[in-house]
């Protein structure tokens, strides 16, 4: 979404937007405040309404989001919608802000997350999707780790109910769904293969897929057709399967995830027979008997704990002699295309209006007064702030049981990013080389370009700037993001990484790939 069009957000009676927290192909999202109450935040997703037209979707298709989801929003673990209306280009909808930003950025790719942590969070999507199914007659038909979000306590918040749909009439007798909805890797093969099925079903085959996603970092497969051969593998071994990445998931997980991924949608588990899985009733420990978590330190202490950029030599020597990969520990290092004409070029963002703060560092300190002073310009001041900076410790070796786990909590901030000393030229240069090596078209000479961008508009104020880049994973579907440059001080600069759109697993790859070759510029506190 472009500069124009967010010039135009609509104004909402009573409510003060602040910053940018997440932007994604339809929608931009902000935090906001209540005029009268600033104590009062909440999230306001802005849909761009041409922009879904372009893509063929009805008004109806957009509001029927938000009137399913607002039906939905009884529960802790989906996320709550407050308000909404249409103006000309835009229709907003007030909803609960999820503290605790996304889930998938969460999730170590060929790794994935702590068992506990899995199991936690399985526990309360599935608690989620039982109310949704039997109380609401809703099902989500969408689950996959993009869309769900996080708590300030860490709990799950099931959100964008877009392709959800009532299944279940109000006397109760079923509606058959009939269309192809949905993102391949988590459909269910009665999608796919039948004309007709029932869409809650499909839901539980999801939420099996997920819960492999958080246990090995990894899809099982592209879609479920034959054509694919790691499906067909699981289809031809009646998924008794111990090779690859089934190899992380031990018994009792892999009893149950077996009982979900059956193709055959009359043979699946029920939601009830999950809940009773042995699996699924073993006590979490940082969960209380509501199911939500009494103890959010030990829960970011496990989740964070799996998250690790290395820049070491041994990786570094590997990563420069595999041009074009990111690499996937399964299949075998497969090289990234570039995408069409869209070369990337470097640009002044203009949609983030304060230029010392990064979003992440303005949100903590609007929201929790974790920060209180204005942002101040010294060192040991922005040593203190990087402190506070969960993105930090992915590339620290330090063990989370030190002295670094004490104060570990749940916060927007988006993980794919680094700090950087280095001056701009040294940063755009070697970014530009690391997304050449990437097989990402760049524009040449971006720093020249950066010069010309920094005498037209002023030396202070052409920060933030960001480079676009698009390439196709390696399953070739496209992957897109912005990588935004920005000053927190004189010589301290963020490089966001942030994804757009695309699998968040392949993008977390791309990142770890950017950041160990632009190892030389990424700063690492003591
Ligand atoms: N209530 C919320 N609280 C906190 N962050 C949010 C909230 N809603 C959305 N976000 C952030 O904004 C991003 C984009 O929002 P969302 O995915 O709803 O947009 P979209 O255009 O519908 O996305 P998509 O490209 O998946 O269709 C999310 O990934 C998340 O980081």
């Amino acid at each position: 979404m472009n500069f124009s069009q967010i010039s135009t957000l609509p104004k909402i009676k009573d409510v003060e937007l602040n910053e940018t927290i997440g932007n994604g192909a339809f929608a931009c999202v902000k935090t906001a405040y209540l005029k009268a109450d600033p104590s009062v935040i909440f999230a306001v997703k802005f849909v761009h309404i041409p922009t879904c037209t372009q893509q063929g979707l009805t008004e109806k298709d957009i509001t029927k989001e938000v009137v399913l989801q607002s039906k939905c929003s009884d529960h802790p673990n989906v996320l709550k919608i407050i308000d909404c209306n249409i103006s000309t280009d835009f229709m907003w909808i007030i909803m609960e802000l999820a503290e605790g930003g996304d889930l998938f950025d969460k999730i170590e790719p060929d790794v994935g997350v702590d068992s506990s942590v899995a199991q936690f969070y399985f526990q309360q999507l599935v608690n989620a999707v039982v109310y949704l199914h039997t109380e609401c007659g809703v099902s989500h038909r969408d689950i996959k780790p993009e869309n769900i979000l996080l708590d300030n306590n860490g709990n799950l918040k099931l959100a964008d109910f877009g392709l959800a749909s009532q299944f279940k009439r109000k006397d109760g007798s079923l509606r058959i769904s009939t269309d192809q909805k949905g993102s391949p890797p988590y459909m269910a093969p009665e999608v796919l293969h039948s004309s007709q099925y029932f869409a809650d079903k499909t839901d539980i085959w999801s939420i099996g897929v997920l819960l492999f996603v958080l246990l090995t970092g990894e899809i099982p497969w592209e879609a479920p057709l034959l054509e694919d051969s790691n499906f067909q593998y699981f289809i031809e071994h009646n998924g008794n399967i111990t090779l690859g990445p089934w190899s992380k998931i031990d018994l009792n997980q892999l009893n149950l995830l077996r009982k979900i991924l059956q193709p055959n949608p009359d043979n699946r588990i029920s939601l009830e027979m999950i809940k009773k899985h042995p699996w699924f009733t073993t006590k979490v420990p940082f969960a209380g008997s509501d199911g939500l978590c009494n103890d959010p330190s030990q829960l970011a202490k496990r989740l964070y704990l799996n998250l690790k950029v290395s820049l070491s030599d041994d990786d570094y020597l590997r990563s420069t002699q595999d041009p074009g990969s990111y690499g996937r520990s399964n299949a075998g290092f497969r090289a990234t295309q570039p995408v069409g004409d869209d070369y990337a070029d470097i640009e002044h963002d203009p949609l983030a209006t304060d230029h010392n703060m990064s979003t992440q560092l303005a949100f903590t300190q609007y929201n929790h007064n974790r920060i209180t002073d204005k942002y101040a310009h010294n060192e040991q001041n922005w040593t203190q702030l990087l402190s506070n900076d969960l993105a930090l410790l992915q590339f620290s070796d330090k063990s989370l049981d030190g002295s670094l786990s004490t104060n570990l909590r749940f916060d927007h901030t988006k993980l794919t990013k680094f700090y950087s000393l280095a001056n701009m030229e040294e940063i755009i240069s070697t970014l530009e080389e690391a997304l050449r090596f990437s097989n990402i078209k760049v524009k040449p000479n971006l720093y020249d370009n950066f010069l010309k961008l920094s005498s037209s508009m002023g030396a202070a104020s052409v920060f933030p700037v960001t480079i676009n880049i698009k390439t196709d994973d390696f399953t070739g579907l496209l992957l897109s993001g912005v990588i935004s440059i920005n000053k927190v001080q004189e010589d301290l600069k963020i490089i966001s990484i942030n994804r757009k759109s695309g699998d968040p697993l392949e993008w977390r790859r791309l990142f770890k790939k950017l950041a160990l070759l632009c190892r030389n510029l990424v700063f690492i506190p003591n």
